[in-house]
């Protein structure tokens, strides 16, 4: 695969003139992960992670750090915008965050997270809309909650020219429906995961997240898919791990959900700095000499 540059060089998809650290890391060409390098991935056994991100500070460094897709998920919800649930995010409210996230991100493959009401009315709703994350958002890919019910989704939205990543299990828009924040695929419901992975797959999807489902079921589909999986509690199988970036990090500090690992104290250092600044200006220590013009 080459990307065409540009005459300084430049691949002009994925390097950015200012306003991101992109340039002071160097100039350099990088190689956009696409989704065919996730299917290698998935064929050389080696997994790979995934991270919600919403804004351009952390979209470029998670890019550094080597994470190479990013979801700019309808979480946003709960975790920029104040909603209680995922359910009242809206398509407009999404659209600048992707955006913000594709502008920074020089490598990592952006998945655009399709809200609720977006697309289940109808495959050509969900082409509409997808197009939009693709023409305004510069995502690079669109994810869409459901199983076999939303295989002819899937199938438009690919046949359209945009990759699909789906997602089941415990779908989060379809809450009241499920009953609350359950595990779902126990017992025999874990054949209805598999058919609805399959389903995805024949659709066109180019990966399937699996949230909250028995670790066992997840091997299963797993194993039955050529497409990767991405699991959300699905144990330790899965092709690839997803977590929410606020959850991993330890800014949110609400109660975690049990598949949640905690890997930095973000609230605390934040709350910490907020305070330090607080007393600086309270007790005339900020600004100093230095922080001031003459
Ligand atoms: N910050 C954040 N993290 C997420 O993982 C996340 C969001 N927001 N927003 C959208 C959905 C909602 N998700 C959630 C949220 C809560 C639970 C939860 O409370 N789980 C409990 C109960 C599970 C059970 O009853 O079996 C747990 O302990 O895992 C699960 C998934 C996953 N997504
Ligand atoms: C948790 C992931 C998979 C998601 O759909 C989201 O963040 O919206
Ligand atoms: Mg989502």
């Amino acid at each position: 695969m080459s990307a065409e540059l540009n005459s300084a060089g430049q691949n002009p998809e994925t390097t950015a003139p200012y306003g991101t650290g992109a340039a002071a890391q160097g100039d350099k060409p990088v190689q956009r992960v696409r989704v065919h390098h996730l299917r290698e991935l998935k064929e050389r056994g080696e997994p790979w992670p995934m991270l919600t991100a919403y804004d351009m500070y952390t979209a470029e460094l998670f890019d550094e750090a080597g994470i190479p897709v990013l979801l700019v998920g309808d979480s946003a919800a709960n975790n920029v915008y104040g909603y209680d649930t995922s359910l009242p995010v809206t398509v407009d409210e999404l659209i600048p965050l992707v955006r913000s996230v594709t502008r920074a991100a020089r490598r990592a493959l952006v998945v655009a997270d399709l809200p609720f009401g977006s697309y289940q009315l109808s495959p050509e709703q969900a082409v509409a809309t997808a197009v939009r994350f693709m023409k305004e958002g510069r995502a690079h890919a669109v994810k869409l909650e459901g199983g076999k019910a939303f295989a002819p989704h899937v199938q438009a939205i690919t046949t359209a020219g945009v990759p699909v990543m789906g997602h089941i299990g415990f779908t989060p828009q379809s809450e009241h429906n499920l009953g609350g924040y359950r595990v779902q695929g126990r017992g025999d419901a874990g054949d209805t995961v598999v058919a609805d992975a399959l389903a995805l797959q024949e659709a066109g999807a180019f990966a399937v997240v699996m949230e909250m489902v028995p670790a066992e079921v997840a091997k299963r589909v797993t194993h039955e898919l050529r497409v990767p999986t991405v699991g959300i509690g699905a144990g330790p199988d899965c092709d690839a791990q997803v977590l929410v970036w606020q959850d991993m990090a330890g800014l949110r500090r609400a109660k975690a959900p049990r598949f949640v690992k905690r890997y930095a104290d973000v609230a605390g250092v934040l709350l910490n700095a907020a305070e330090q600044f607080a007393a600086d200006v309270r007790g005339r220590e900020f600004p100093a000499p230095e922080h001031a013009f003459h």
